[in-house]
């Protein structure tokens, strides 16, 4: 990898340090739509599928022109074209990125078209008649499911990348799923959950997706065999376990080890958190179909197509980028909170912790030297209006500056009279609100106002739409990583509660706490008598 000079250590890292300091610290947003009668329009724009209004946050055009410096002197483009080509960006895992292959297909595309990539190259070329093939069995493996009467319930058995991606679509694509089937979950190893579910389900009409890119997940695994073992109990002789359970994964030999024969696969240079446009998401291709899986895949192609091409003054995911870096590391803003103002995105919050935190969430640089900066933010939410309800007192008129992503459609999917037009009127007030505050009372009725927020408006709540929003997150998470100069596809940060589980999992029966950390020992003898 070549040696890149790191964020801070260019002309620009020290400019946006001068322009905060004499501007950016005390920029009222307010006051510069006084000021500004074009602010709206120049921090708002249209990206595929995505109007993003970015004219309420604490940014100014020279913090923006400055901001583009810093991407063009770390070279944010030649890192992005790095990823596009196929380069071996993920260093320490020694691994290409290039989930954007797997949706590398125009909106319309029919299974014939998609043999057509829009990409190309010799990477691309390389790999997408192995990726066309396994989306086509997958595709029609997802078609047999829905039409087969048979199955009524489809109990997805993955964790984190395995589960929140495929979870969060479903749940976000409820009007477009298939009647007559129920979509179900399981993630924690908590035996609680899958219990849960497997009251509600029956074996002969289950079927079981075991999803783990390297089908060696604990939780995962363990869920696995309870499923399974539950299955051969309750399907009695004759059980055809082939026929109930299938595998996503890359580790095609571990599945089929455990007994599974209907395997799809992937290969390493998809990441677990960027794995839900790969087979990794047959909950979601069987609950909308091969044409809402393919709409949802040319969302995410068009948005691709957008990062690649679009100047990067005028490029979404690179904005919202280097408003994360701005906020992060000049103002000192230490979380974001998402508002989905759509019940359909509730788990859409739970994806981007993933997505966002532990792909930036990191304290070294791409060469493992300790960074000085911080990186990233906390990223939590809650959909609107229940956020109202909650915690955005504390967004109003707490001591922190929080800054919002308001999400809303145009059309709901719903024919409820009066309720979207006031959704909308409330996510349109709260940001209004946050911008505006109150000053005609004082004390504890007193709003400071100039609360950043940004506000993204899409059509309606679809596949291709959804493919396009979580393209743009993806990319823009990428674009605050590559500024920051870390590696935003590995994730070591979870390897040490793994292994230290594993040593203390035996602890808890024999009861030996020698090495223990008093508190460890301590907490351990609580549990004792139970094992
Ligand atoms: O799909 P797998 O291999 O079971 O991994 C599940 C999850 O575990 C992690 O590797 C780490 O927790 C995630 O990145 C990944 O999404």
């Amino acid at each position: 990898m070549t040696q890149r000079l790191r964020c801070d250590e260019t002309p620009a890292w020290t400019a946006l340090q001068a322009h905060y300091e004499q501007v950016g610290r005390h920029f009222d947003v307010r006051a510069d739509f006084e000021h500004n009668p074009d602010r709206f329009a120049q921090f708002s724009q249209q990206a595929p599928h995505v109007f993003a209004d970015l004219s309420k946050n604490r940014i100014d055009a020279q913090a923006e022109a400055l901001l583009l410096q810093l991407a063009e002197q770390c070279g944010l483009v030649e890192h992005r074209d790095a990823m596009f080509a196929g380069g071996c960006i993920n260093s320490t895992e020694h691994r290409a990125v290039m989930h954007y292959l797997l949706r590398n297909q125009a909106v319309a595309a029919t299974s014939q078209e998609a043999a057509a990539p829009v990409l190309r190259g010799a990477v691309a070329d390389a790999a997408m008649p192995e990726v066309n093939a396994t989306l086509r069995a997958m595709l029609a493996f997802a078609e047999a499911v829905r039409a087969d009467e048979q199955i009524t319930d489809i109990v997805n058995i993955g964790i984190g990348g395995s589960d929140l991606g495929p979870q969060m679509a479903v749940v976000a694509l409820q009007a477009y799923a298939i009647p007559g089937k129920r979509f179900h979950f399981v993630s924690n190893v908590d035996g609680d959950e899958l219990g849960e579910v497997l009251t509600q389900i029956r074996p002969h009409s289950t079927l079981f997706l075991v999803a783990s890119k390297t089908f060696t997940t604990r939780e995962t695994m363990t869920n696995a065999h309870s499923a399974r073992q539950w299955f051969l109990d309750q399907a009695g002789p004759g059980a055809d376990l082939g026929r109930h359970f299938a595998a996503l994964t890359t580790n095609l030999e571990a599945a089929q080890a455990f007994g599974i024969r209907t395997t799809f696969g992937f290969r390493d240079w998809v990441g677990g958190r960027y794995s839900m446009w790969s087979a990794i998401g047959l909950p979601l291709a069987i609950a909308i179909g091969e044409a809402g899986f393919r709409a949802l895949l040319g969302g995410a192609h068009a948005m691709d197509q957008h990062f690649l091409t679009a100047p990067l003054a005028k490029n979404l995911p690179v904005r919202l980028g280097l408003l994360d870096v701005w906020y992060r590391n000049f103002h000192g803003f230490s979380s974001r909170s998402v508002a989905p103002y759509h019940h359909g995105l509730r788990r859409l919050p739970a994806y981007l912790q993933q997505l966002e935190m532990e792909s930036n969430g990191k304290r070294v640089d791409v060469h493992g030297r300790a960074l000085s900066y911080s990186t990233s933010p906390v990223v939590w939410g809650e959909p609107g209006t229940n956020g109202q309800h909650a915690f955005f007192q504390m967004i109003h008129q707490g001591t922190d500056i929080v800054p919002v992503e308001f999400i809303a459609v145009r059309e709901p999917a719903h024919d409820m009279p009066g309720h979207h037009a006031q959704l909308v009127a409330n996510a349109l007030a709260q940001a209004q609100a946050l911008l505006q505050g109150r000053s005609d009372a004082g004390g504890h009725r007193h709003f400071p106002g100039n609360r950043p927020s940004s506000f993204f408006v899409m059509e309606r709540m679809e596949p291709v739409t959804l493919g396009a929003l979580i393209a743009l997150y993806e990319h823009r998470v990428f674009v605050s990583g590559s500024i920051w100069g870390i590696n935003s596809f590995d994730q070591w940060g979870v390897e040490l509660g793994k292994q230290l589980a594993q040593d203390i999992q035996p602890r808890l029966a024999t009861g030996d706490v020698h090495g223990l950390d008093p508190s460890t020992a301590g907490l351990l003898r609580q549990f004792r008598p139970r094992f």
